[in-house]
């Protein structure tokens, strides 16, 4: 009992002492950041670096050691809690925006900072942050003191865990405030606790409206991550209520792969003779020097077949692809998982719940997969274990968009591939990207190993409206995407051959869309097209606003070769087919010509074996002796409808017989494979019953073995199910969902099937 003052007192002693020394150190770190700042404007990578064990902090004649010329972390004034954070997470040496940066955003200066993607931006920033409000000694009495803000959640949510690693040993609150969480009242309720908020432009607004008592009267470091994504125009409102809500008298940095200098934008933000700091301003590339890119010329009623085939080609990597709209990526990922490649899909767009968001973001993280994404995933995401290729299967909007996208791969010290499909009418685009310093190689498609996958998607949208749906929407979307385009030498929708595009996402009809008959339809006369340019620009901000909705960023070698030098190395690598990963097809086997097996394409061009036919199903040949992909047959058997389709009353009820006769040839299908599974399952079981008498001679230990073995009736798990159980466990599918796509799926071999069947039903 007596004992009880004693340890209070001696904690309190305790704390009086810790206040004591941390006194101490952040007097003797002041001390040291005032005396050794560097020059304004200076470059400390300029500097010659401190010996290997020379003396750091308050050396013995009084003076300190110049932090400016540090390589090390040890070599800066930091806290001791901060050190022994980076210490802990394995940050010894600083990379060169880190070197350039700290030493002028530790004296509290403004930073403009650019420097090339993977190259550690976010320390240089994080670590400023934390050293300011501790040696401000600021408390959770103190409300917010730092506002890091980032354009989109993963990414917001990928900084607050590189806050959480460097303040890991500091008493500070912070708070990660992004758009779709469902507890933005419990937020609302503790954000005047917070010190650092790590938050998404539209979160910060809310708080900013709705929150009552909520101010940042006393921010003292506000953070712009992706700055020149921010200052854009889709966030110039947000951004310009939030700024006028912060006090002018703060330290701003501003980070970004590829930085703004527009003194409009930092006028904007109100900043004091910042610091201008581009460490690869001079480097020959613009991108990392370990990123392998290379671009291709894909016409676009060819880029399904070519995305497909580059998948199927590389079923051990992990891939990054991109893609213009929601709705291509959810198009294309819903119909290749029908297909089954052979390596988990996943998807990640801005139409997503923010729950799924954040598993898919992690799985992606964790797992080899592809992953089919917009331009949401496409800054500063760092994919814990590396990306092996970036593929752009849709052109980047601009230089900057292609910079960062590449730049998901390649990161720190590792290597990285990326490939980018233009089509014929956007090849200025490369002219663009060699002209801001990116390495790109151009290199054309080995054609002979294209796996066309066109035909497949017909008779897919056949039997699921809902994809058919789906097509059609991405089509309309993709178009206008091109449509609203800024960059008129690289996006002409006039350019584009729309109906073979159509097709080749396997709809059956090109979708109306009324901008592309305005622009078919007549030559515009100068009045004409300088208004419709005015609307197109109004456009263009809408869907620029609409965009950034849409991706959530919270507002309320054997196929290649290469063209010009021969890289071996690009060329194996690019769709190169490992043994294993063709099982079930035709080593051997050629593909079409580039042959669309389009539906109403009337062009007969050579196809010769269809690669995914299981060998031994039949084939049809036409007249000319050149194989059909089974809907494409069907079409042809009524060309001379094709027109008719384009009545829409004509077209439900080509749908509906078309239908009919599917769900009859689906029920005979259902008949003779249950039928054949019942006798595979009788063959089974006799041959089980002869060796298990073979084995009750021989041993019984063996029998129990073999039992136990057996748990699941001696029969061999069914390989789509665990293809789709790992897919779906991706997606966040419900059971129901999970069963539904087992169901959906077809196999190549029955679409064979089925297709020939409706043929001859059709005839009949
Ligand atoms: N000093 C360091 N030592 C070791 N690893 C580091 C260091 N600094 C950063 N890294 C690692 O490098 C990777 C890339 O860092 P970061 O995400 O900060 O890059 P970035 O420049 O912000 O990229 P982006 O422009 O794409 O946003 C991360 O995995 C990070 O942990």
């Amino acid at each position: 009992m007596g004992n009880k003052p004693k340890s209070k007192s001696k904690s309190k002693a305790d704390r009086k002492e810790r206040r004591s020394a941390e006194l101490d150190e952040i007097s003797l770190l002041n001390e040291w950041i005032e005396s050794q700042k560097p020059d304004s404007g200076s470059n400390p990578l300029a500097l010659k670096p401190l010996p290997d064990n020379a003396p750091v902090g308050r050396l013995h004649d009084g003076s300190f050691s110049a932090y400016s010329a540090a390589t090390k972390f040890s070599e800066l004034p930091l806290s001791k809690k901060t050190m022994d954070a980076l210490k802990k997470a394995g940050y010894v040496n600083m990379t060169e925006i880190q070197r350039a940066s700290l030493p002028h955003a530790l004296c509290g200066r403004d930073v403009l900072g650019a420097a090339k993607t993977g190259s550690g931006k976010t320390l240089a920033f994080v670590i400023p942050v934390v050293e300011k409000l501790h040696k401000e000694r600021w408390g959770p009495e103190d409300g917010v003191g730092s506002i890091i803000i980032s354009p989109t959640r993963e990414l917001a949510g990928q900084l607050f865990d590189v806050l959480k690693t460097v303040g890991k040993f500091h008493n500070f609150s912070a708070g990660l405030l992004i758009g779709g969480r469902k507890d933005v009242e419990m937020e609302k309720e503790r954000v005047n606790e917070l010190n650092i908020l790590v938050c998404t432009p539209g979160r910060l607004l809310q708080h900013m409206d709705e929150t009552p008592n909520f101010e940042c009267s006393q921010l003292q470091i506000l953070v712009l991550d992706e700055a020149d994504r921010i200052l854009d125009v889709g966030f110039k409102k947000s951004l310009n209520a939030i700024v006028s809500q912060l006090p002018k008298h703060r330290q701003t940095m501003l980070f970004s792969a590829t930085q703004t200098k527009s003194v409009q934008d930092l006028a904007r933000l109100s900043l004091k003779d910042p610091e201008y700091i581009s460490v690869h301003e001079k480097a020959e590339s613009a991108t990392p020097s370990r990123l392998q890119q290379t671009v291709m010329t894909v016409p676009l009623d060819q880029k399904l077949d070519m995305l497909w085939s580059f998948v199927k080609a590389h079923l051990n990597s992990k891939i990054l692809v991109f893609l213009s709209t929601c709705k291509q990526v959810k198009f294309v990922y819903e119909a290749f998982k029908k297909l089954r490649p052979g390596i988990p899909l996943k998807c990640l767009h801005g139409r997503m719940k923010q729950e799924r968001r954040i598993n898919i973001y992690s799985q992606f993280c964790e797992q080899r997969s592809v992953l089919f994404c917009t331009d949401v995933a496409a800054r500063g995401l760092d994919f814990n274990k590396a990306v092996d290729w970036v593929v752009q299967a849709d052109c980047p909007d601009d230089v900057a968009s292609y910079i960062h996208r590449v730049g998901r791969t390649a990161r720190y010290l590792s290597g990285g591939r990326s490939v980018l499909f233009l089509t014929p009418s956007e090849m200025k685009m490369i002219d663009k990207l060699k002209a801001a310093k990116v390495p790109i190689q151009v290199i054309k498609p080995n054609m002979k190993r294209l796996q066309p996958v066109s035909g497949l998607l017909s008779s897919l949208l056949v039997k699921h409206s809902e994809l058919q749906e789906l097509a059609a929407k991405a089509f309309i979307r993709y178009m206008r995407c091109i449509h609203i385009q800024k960059d008129k030498d690289v996006f002409e929708v006039k350019e584009l051959p729309i109906d073979k595009f159509a097709a080749s996402m396997g709809l059956p009809l090109t979708p109306n869309i009324r901008f592309v008959k305005k622009l078919k339809g007549k030559q515009l006369s100068v009045g004409e097209s300088s208004v419709l340019e005015l609307k197109a620009s109004i456009k263009r901000q809408k869907a620029e606003t609409n965009k950034l909705r849409e991706e959530n960023l919270d507002l309320p070698a054997e196929l290649l070769s290469l063209n010009d030098s021969e890289d071996e190395d690009v060329e194996k690598d690019l769709l190169l087919s490992k043994q294993t990963e063709t099982e079930g097809i035709e080593k051997s086997a050629e593909f079409g010509d580039a042959v669309l097996p389009t539906r109403i394409s009337k062009k007969k061009k050579k196809l010769k074996i269809n690669i995914h036919r299981p060998v031994g199903t039949r084939v049809v040949f036409d007249e000319q002796g050149n194989t059909l992909p089974p809907l494409a047959r069907v079409a042809g058997a009524n060309n001379d409808d094709d027109l008719s389709l384009l009545d829409k009353d004509k077209r439900d009820e080509y749908y509906k017989k078309m239908r009919e006769e599917l769900m009859k040839v689906d029920k005979v299908d259902k008949v003779l494979d249950r039928q054949r599974r019942r006798d595979k399952r009788i063959k089974e079981k006799v041959k089980r019953k002869r060796g298990l008498g073979d084995e009750e001679e021989g041993s019984d230990e063996d029998l129990s073995g073999s039992g136990a073995d057996e748990g699941t009736n001696g029969r061999k798990p069914k390989r789509s199910k665990i293809y789709f159980n790992s897919d779906s466990d991706d997606d966040g599918e419900t059971r129901g969902e999970k069963e539904s796509a087992i169901d959906d799926s077809i196999s190549l071999a029955e679409q064979e099937a089925l297709a020939l069947k409706l043929l001859d039903a059709m005839h009949q």
